[in-house]
């Protein structure tokens, strides 16, 4: 099976999740996309989504499921989206496409985080992937010398402005070994909006697409 495939049955698997009548929280990205085309399927029996991202709220709006805004609604039983790294304590790291910041906030309106990723994306250590951290786009050299103190090599990733305006900086060889002290330490740093680090909110529940299928944790 190709990783699409098995972010695919991953994406499909979380429907169990999703109950009728309700608002669904929506992340971002392409086991995110498979989701949406899963929640067509039963795009009758919900009231609606909450949406991570401009993507994600596009591709909803256009099968027809009403998109609500977050302040509008006051909880949500579930958010599901999916991660580029997760790691046996449920700890993430994501914003690899650039939505991490509406991702942490729809998250913390959740009860329930429902992670979706394919095999690849399980690790024993945070960190083999660039940590995104979503800068005020005044405050990036700053916060790119601040990080070089934490450890870090930042790199800029050129030619992307988050749906918030800002930047972001890409963290190669963090040491993540204690993912929630980082998470804080970071998000002190004056400039920075958002780390990639989700460890205060972890994932409730994991559904991890395998070659023997859909697991969940
Ligand atoms: O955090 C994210 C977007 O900001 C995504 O969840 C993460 O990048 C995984 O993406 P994909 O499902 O395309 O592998």
């Amino acid at each position: 099976m190709t990783q699409d495939e098995l972010k695919k049955a991953a994406a499909w698997a979380a429907l169990e999740f999703v109950n009728e009548n309700t608002i669904v929280g929506v992340g971002t990205g392409s086991t995110v996309n498979h989701f949406i085309d899963a929640l067509d399927t039963v795009k009758d029996t919900i009231t609606g989504a909450v949406s991570s991202s401009e993507a994600s709220t596009e591709k909803l709006k256009a099968l027809g499921i009403e998109v609500f805004e977050l302040n509008d609604v006051s909880s949500l039983d579930v958010y599901v989206d999916g991660a580029d790294e997760i790691n046996p304590h449920n700890e993430m790291i994501k914003g690899g496409g650039a939505a991490l910041t509406r991702e942490k906030i729809v998250s913390a309106v959740a009860k329930q985080f429902v992670c979706i990723v394919d095999e690849s994306k399980e690790v024993t250590t945070l960190g083999a992937f660039p940590l995104p951290v979503e800068v005020i786009p005044m405050a990036r050299s700053y916060v790119a010398r601040e990080l070089v103190k934490l450890g870090g090599d930042p790199v800029y990733r050129e030619g992307v402005v988050t749906d918030n305006g800002n930047v972001i900086l890409d963290v190669h060889n963090l040491d993540i070994s204690n993912a929630k002290e980082l998470e804080l330490t970071i998000n002190q740093i004056v400039g920075v909006v958002t780390n990639g680090l989700f460890a205060h909110r972890g994932a409730d529940k994991v559904i991890i697409g395998t070659k023997n299928g859909p697991q969940i944790k």
